[in-house]
């Protein structure tokens, strides 16, 4: 096998390992800032194929500007950036890496309950300024996530295994809202499916994983978040857009609800003098839902063999448009 694959981002060396012993070349995105699209298309020239990252817009004019390119990957599950229609109509297969992240970002978005929950940020940040000075009793106190109520938005494979480790390692009740019913999850769970109305107002904890789309774009705003118990959570680790900043800060500052876990925000990245980072009761992660070791490892091995595969004119491993061998 011939041919440059352009990597327009840091990926596991795992990528670069597995695409050379196919005897693909690579060459990679090496200044330690975003590209812009002009710099991927005039990377994108000499390749025959492209590891793409979501920051990156994969739109019409990209699509035009490199006729060339015969396979594409999105390190990620979301695909939010790439035109698929006109991927479809070029005829390239688009790859992406689902399921290997799931427990990862799942894992984070336990980790963000738990940070709201028990105020970890705020009490480190209390040490940090010299505060622990005696035990008191009734500082930083919290609330249990026992017996609390999840609300899952998007019962895919994330949500499944959010629900999966609140109900089984936390002893949470689960209520969920998403497109069709998960009737597996249900059975096993025991997670109820709600109306939308019911998830905001019975939720003491609303976690969203759903994609964002037009339908899910901004669906977190004034009048979602009014609907919310007072002293309920909102967790983000999905996508920024789709809570309505703006929105989500008046909440917080009027405390229509508690506090808030966010792994995404939007615009990405955050500005450092941005209002929720000196709330409090809000925590923030740049984005970090699937980055551990092994699951970058395995993001990197799904791209190099989606691309080996969508090269050779074989099904990719994880496809997004798999009408396409
Ligand atoms: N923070 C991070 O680092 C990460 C963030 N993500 C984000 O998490 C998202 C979810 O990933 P994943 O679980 O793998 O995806 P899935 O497709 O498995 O799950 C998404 C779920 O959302 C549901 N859904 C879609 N549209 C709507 C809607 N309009 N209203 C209600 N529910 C809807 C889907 O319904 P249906 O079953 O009908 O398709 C599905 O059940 C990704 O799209 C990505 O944006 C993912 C990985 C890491
Ligand atoms: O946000 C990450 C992804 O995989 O999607």
């Amino acid at each position: 096998m011939d041919g440059v694959v352009f990597i327009s981002g840091p990926v596991h060396p795992v990528t670069f390992q597995l695409l050379e012993e196919a005897g693909l070349r690579t060459k990679k995105w090496k200044e330690d800032r975003r590209p812009s699209q002009e710099e991927v298309i005039e990377n994108c020239q000499e390749a025959c194929a492209l590891i793409s990252l979501v920051r990156d817009k994969l739109d019409a004019f990209f699509f035009k500007s490199c006729p060339q390119l015969r396979a594409i990957s999105n390190y990620a599950v979301g695909f939010e950036n790439i035109d698929l229609s006109e991927a479809n109509r070029r005829r390239i297969p688009i790859g992406y890496t689902p399921e290997v992240l799931s427990n990862s970002t799942a894992e984070l978005t336990i980790a963000l309950l738990l940070a709201c929950s028990r105020n970890i940020l705020s009490a480190n940040q209390a040490i940090r300024r010299g505060e622990w000075t005696h035990f008191d009793p009734m500082k930083h106190l919290g609330t249990d996530l026992s017996g609390k109520t999840l609300g899952i938005f998007g019962m895919g494979r994330i949500g499944s295994l959010v629900a999966k480790k609140a109900r089984l390692g936390f002893d949470m009740e689960i209520i969920y809202n998403s497109r069709n019913r998960n009737e597996e999850v249900e059975d096993r769970l025991g997670a109820a499916y709600v109306s939308w109305e019911d998830l905001l107002e019975s939720s003491d904890f609303l976690s969203a994983h759903c994609p964002i789309t037009e339908r899910t774009a901004g669906i977190f705003n004034k009048q979602t978040f009014q609907r919310m118990k007072s002293t309920a959570f909102f967790i983000n680790a999905a996508r920024g857009g789709i809570h309505v900043e703006e929105d989500l800060i008046q909440a917080l500052n009027q405390r229509e609800i508690a506090g808030s876990g966010l792994d995404v925000t939007n615009p990405e990245p955050m500005r450092s003098d941005n209002p929720l980072l000196s709330m409090s009761n809000v925590v923030v992660t740049p984005h970090i839902g699937s980055a551990t070791m092994e699951t970058r490892k395995k993001m990197g091995e799904i791209c190099a063999h989606n691309i080996i595969q969508g090269l050779s004119g074989k099904p990719m491993i994880h496809t997004i448009n798999p009408n396409f061998v």
